[in-house]
């Protein structure tokens, strides 16, 4: 007879309250092994609160985070403060912290297509390099959950591509959950199983079904890209205000976004306008005028 284990991580209604306001609110996800899920949204809309959360490095203020006992995790977070004027190699970056073995840091490099780096100075890296260093040096500890905060991150396009392959490679072989944050509202990695909006709650969540299939996009880049990344559009129609209340399309004001307010009758947009896969995770009566942006597009 098989158990169903629980899923890696699980958020129920989470929420982190800081210095007299609701940083994230009302998240609820959860990852299992081999699911990439991502989390897009503007800048501070909690993208990283959620993260940390999920992590455990931030416990909730409400709701619930359950970890499966004895997860191995590994983040690669947004911005990593080194000394850069610091002498160091890669090889010996792979193992600074925590206990790698070497011939498993050695098979990491090969696998993220960095071993010819090794003997490198980290300092002398371009974006992508580090980037995948970065990610090297994460699959070496062999997480079963690996947290990658905003990954391409000063990489170019055709890196970004790159490593979005490498990202999906890592889950394909190490069947690891990956929560994955994204820096561009508009595209996502198609081989996300998940995305969740953020803006300080999750405004939708769902499968991304839709791959950038714009004949501009393709010209641009290429069937391949368009393999690669999702781009998604949806309109919101309520604004979260700094105290963190919500006002609604209809100029009506309420504490909070969660559900059952019943008060998703949005007629105007919030800030952001991106597509997604429609499938709104938090609420029985959301009515955002989500809509896919173009159909998937395999090369
Ligand atoms: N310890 C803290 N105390 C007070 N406010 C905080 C704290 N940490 C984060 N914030 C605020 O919480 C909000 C959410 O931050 P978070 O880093 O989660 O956003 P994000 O979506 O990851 O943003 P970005 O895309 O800019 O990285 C921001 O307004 C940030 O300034």
């Amino acid at each position: 007879m098989s158990h169903a284990r629980p899923p890696l991580v699980t958020l129920d209604n989470a929420g982190v309250h800081r210095a007299g306001r609701w940083l994230v609110r009302g998240v609820t996800l959860a990852i299992e092994p081999g699911e990439i899920v991502t989390l897009i949204g503007p800048n501070g809309s909690g993208k990283s609160t959620t993260a940390k959360m999920a992590l455990g490095i931030l416990k909730p203020d409400e709701g619930t985070v359950v970890r499966r006992a004895d997860l191995k995790v590994s983040y690669v977070p947004q911005l990593l403060a080194v000394d850069w004027t610091m002498p160091l190699k890669v090889r010996r970056f792979m193992r600074l912290t925590g206990h790698v073995d070497p011939a498993e840091a050695e098979s990491a490099m090969q696998s993220t297509g960095v071993a010819h780096l090794a003997d490198a100075e980290v300092r002398t890296l371009s974006g992508g390099e580090f980037q995948r260093v970065m990610l090297a040096r994460a699959v070496a500890r062999k997480p079963d959950l690996l947290v990658l905060d905003e990954p391409v991150q000063g990489v170019d396009f055709t890196g970004e591509i790159a490593l979005y392959d490498l990202i999906k490679r890592i889950r394909d072989t190490m069947r690891c959950g990956i929560l994955l944050i994204s820096h561009d509202l508009h595209v996502v990695m198609a081989a996300t199983d998940r995305v969740i909006c953020l803006n300080g709650h999750v405004c939708c969540s769902g499968t991304p079904t839709a791959v950038a299939s714009s004949a501009e996009y393709k010209a641009l880049f290429g069937g391949r890209a368009a393999a690669t990344l999702a781009v998604y559009e949806h309109h919101h129609d309520h604004t979260h205000l700094p105290d963190g209340r919500v006002r609604h399309g209809d100029g009506s004001i309420t504490e909070n976004c969660h559900p059952g307010d019943g008060h998703h009758n949005h007629d105007h947009a919030h800030g952001h306008d991106h597509a997604h896969g429609h499938d709104h995770a938090h609420d029985q009566d959301h009515d955002d005028q989500g809509y896919l942006a173009g159909s998937r597009t395999d090369a």
